[in-house]
């Protein structure tokens, strides 16, 4: 039997992101869940909260305290933009690691950040050693990192399927279009009233059309893999689910003999969670539900110069928490796998 080792935190334990942590790291096989705090909350057992970990996790929720987090060996932050730059620098300088799920860190141009965010940044020191956490991309960067930013989770979804297509410039990074769907938990657990049932159920609508927080993420991540800058039109949808979210993304082809099936089975042979489908396949969001895993589908249709791949990701999961322990598992040296061997519940 392993020992757990390493001691961990979660700040903002209460919202979808901060409760799929706790279901990850409760069973995780190498760490120790030690401190998850709630303002709101503070002293309520979490089991009283989540009935679904009773039985499996004896902790009360605490007030964000800097020494009770200093002592962990890693802090997840699962709170709204403008929280986690607070109180990072203070837990770094105490060697404590920290993976923040919320886009304090994402973007390395501070105006940018400012212009979408709406916010001044408090740490701007710590942004340009901060590394984006999309394993698939930054592995190497990430084993070394003490502070990750976790990526959004449209940005999961839509760089992950172009990612081969953009590596071997085999398509013109200046005409990309991403066609995405999120499910309603992509919003978060704070009641608003475009997520209440009555509006979202039954219902199916695009937002964000005219420019969306995720558009400079995503063209950050796709010129570091284009090596320049990319042009992009992203547009994101509220689907009628729960969890769930597929990214359609289209690029146009420089050459016509390329086997695209291949391409992508070769990129991603040795990614325990990119799972390349055969060739035909419409990858469903159920299918990676709860899961790791992004599933994608790989297509061209008759006397057409355009490919068109489909990704699918739980939001919450690959696209938040089950990505935030898989980037735990690289920065702590653990096996990248541990804790994320969930296979999807059907139907
Ligand atoms: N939902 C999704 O699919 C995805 C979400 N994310 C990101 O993850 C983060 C969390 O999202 P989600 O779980 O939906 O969030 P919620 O907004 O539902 O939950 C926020 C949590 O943060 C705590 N919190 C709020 N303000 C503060 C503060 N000032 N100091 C300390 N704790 C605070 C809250 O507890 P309390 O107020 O009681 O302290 C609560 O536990 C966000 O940044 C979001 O953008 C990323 C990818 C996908
Ligand atoms: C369906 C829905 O509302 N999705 C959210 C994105 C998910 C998210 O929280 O991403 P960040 O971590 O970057 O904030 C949105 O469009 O604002």
């Amino acid at each position: 039997m392993r020992v757990a080792m390493y001691k961990v935190g979660i700040v903002g334990g209460t919202g979808y992101t901060g409760v799929e942590l706790l279901r990850l790291l409760t069973r995780h096989p190498d760490v120790s869940l030690e401190v998850i705090t709630s303002r709101g909350n503070a002293g309520t057992a979490v089991a009283d909260m989540f009935p679904s970990l009773r039985g499996r996790l004896d902790l009360r929720f605490s007030e964000p305290d800097r020494d009770t987090l200093a002592a962990c060996d890693l802090v997840f932050f699962a709170t709204p933009n403008g929280t986690a730059m607070k109180l990072v620098p203070d837990l770094l300088a105490s060697n404590t690691r920290v993976i923040d799920l919320g886009a304090d860190f994402r973007l390395k141009d501070l105006s940018v950040w400012s212009d979408w965010y709406k916010l001044e940044h408090a740490c701007p020191e710590w942004v340009e050693q901060a590394v984006y956490g999309l394993p698939e991309l930054n592995r190497a960067a990430i084993a070394e990192a003490r502070l990750v930013a976790n990526p959004g989770c449209y940005p999961t979804a839509v760089i992950l399927g172009y990612l081969p297509l953009l590596e071997s410039q085999l398509i013109d990074p200046e005409h990309l279009i991403a066609d995405a769907k999120s499910g309603v938990s992509g919003a978060g657990r704070q009641p608003q009233q475009h997520t209440l049932l009555c509006e979202a159920n039954d219902n199916f609508k695009a937002y964000g059309a005219s420019g969306h927080r995720h558009l400079p993420e995503i063209k950050q991540g796709l010129s570091q893999i284009a090596g320049g800058e990319v042009g992009l039109v992203f547009v994101p949808h509220l689907v009628p689910m729960t969890r769930g979210m597929q990214a359609t993304v289209y690029g146009r082809l420089r050459t016509s003999d390329t086997d695209l099936q291949a391409l992508y089975e070769r990129r991603y042979a040795d990614e325990p969670f990119v799972d390349v489908m055969p060739a035909g396949s419409h990858p469903e969001t159920r299918t990676v539900r709860g899961t790791n895993m992004c599933r994608v589908g790989v297509h061209r249709q008759p006397g057409s110069d355009t490919a068109i791949v489909l990704s699918v990701i739980d939001n919450l999961d690959k696209g938040a928490a089950s990505q935030a322990v898989q980037n735990m598992n690289l920065m702590l040296g653990l096996p990248e796998t541990a804790g994320l061997d969930d296979i999807a519940v059907l139907p």
